[in-house]
């Protein structure tokens, strides 16, 4: 489970996060829904660690991220949006690597990199270098690695940017598999249709702050609109993030 608590963060005059607070529950999947530049990748970066909140703190299974980052990692698997591989290591090479990182070795991290080879479907390209690798396939070797540990808290920054129409439908299929295996699922996504496709919870940003949050239902009743689409551009007061 997450919970982000009043979170802040500027860069320089930039308030990037004003003031986002949500829970993400084990077994749900959460979508964090914001039009460009609304502070959602910051907000992840803050969850995982790698930035440091001006104030406000998130919880990752109890542990506070901004005291025991080391603790909260631990728990934590991520796609972020660099994918950053090494290009002369092949794609196992370079989850394997990452996994040793993780303090993981031996039969049981070659087992594991097998188990992901399949349910991610690299098999034709796992022993490749990664060098002139796809979108796609540099996607896929980046969940493989975020996931190596088995992480219960999963957070994914715009999965499936990118992505052809099969990759995408194979990035959900796992998406949703991670929710019923009882993960809790943060993704962040600026397409409406997408998380209200795949999301059990929305939290809606815009301009560094919680907008709407709520289940699809909830959020329909409390802007007194049928239709999920009105009740996005009613919050974010514009029409960026659906698609035609
Ligand atoms: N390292 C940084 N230095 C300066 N400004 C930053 C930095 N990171 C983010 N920002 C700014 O903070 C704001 C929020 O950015 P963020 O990347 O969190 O938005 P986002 O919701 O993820 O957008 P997108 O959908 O475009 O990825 C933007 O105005 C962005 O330019």
């Amino acid at each position: 489970m997450i919970q982000a608590e009043h979170l802040k963060k500027s860069f320089g005059k930039v308030q990037a996060v004003k003031d986002v607070s949500f829970t993400a529950q084990d077994g749900q999947i959460t979508g964090l829904l914001g039009p460009n530049g609304a502070g959602k990748t910051t907000t992840l970066r803050i969850i995982y660690t790698l930035l440091k909140p001006d104030s406000g703190t998130v919880f990752v299974d109890g542990v506070d991220v901004v005291h025991q980052p080391l603790e909260a990692v631990r728990r934590l698997g991520a796609l972020t949006e660099a994918h950053g591989l090494y290009v002369r290591l092949t794609a196992r090479e370079n989850i394997r690597y990452f996994g040793r990182l993780r303090g993981m070795e031996g039969e049981a991290l070659e087992k594991r990199i097998e188990e992901l080879c399949k349910l991610l479907e690299m098999q034709d390209f796992i022993d490749r270098r990664t060098e002139g690798f796809s979108n796609g396939q540099r996607v896929k070797v980046s969940i493989a690695r975020a996931l190596l540990h088995d992480p219960q808290n999963v957070l994914l920054d715009e999965p499936t940017n990118g992505l052809d129409v099969m990759a995408t439908r194979a990035m959900r299929t796992l998406i949703r598999r991670l929710r019923d295996e009882g993960k809790c699922v943060v993704f962040s996504s600026h397409i409406m249709q997408e998380v209200s496709l795949l999301c059990d919870r929305l939290v809606v940003v815009a301009h560094g702050e919680v907008v709407l949050d709520g289940t699809k239902e909830e959020i329909r009743q409390k802007m007194g609109t049928d239709n999920l689409e009105d009740a996005f551009v009613t919050a974010i007061g514009s029409a960026e993030g659906l698609e035609e």
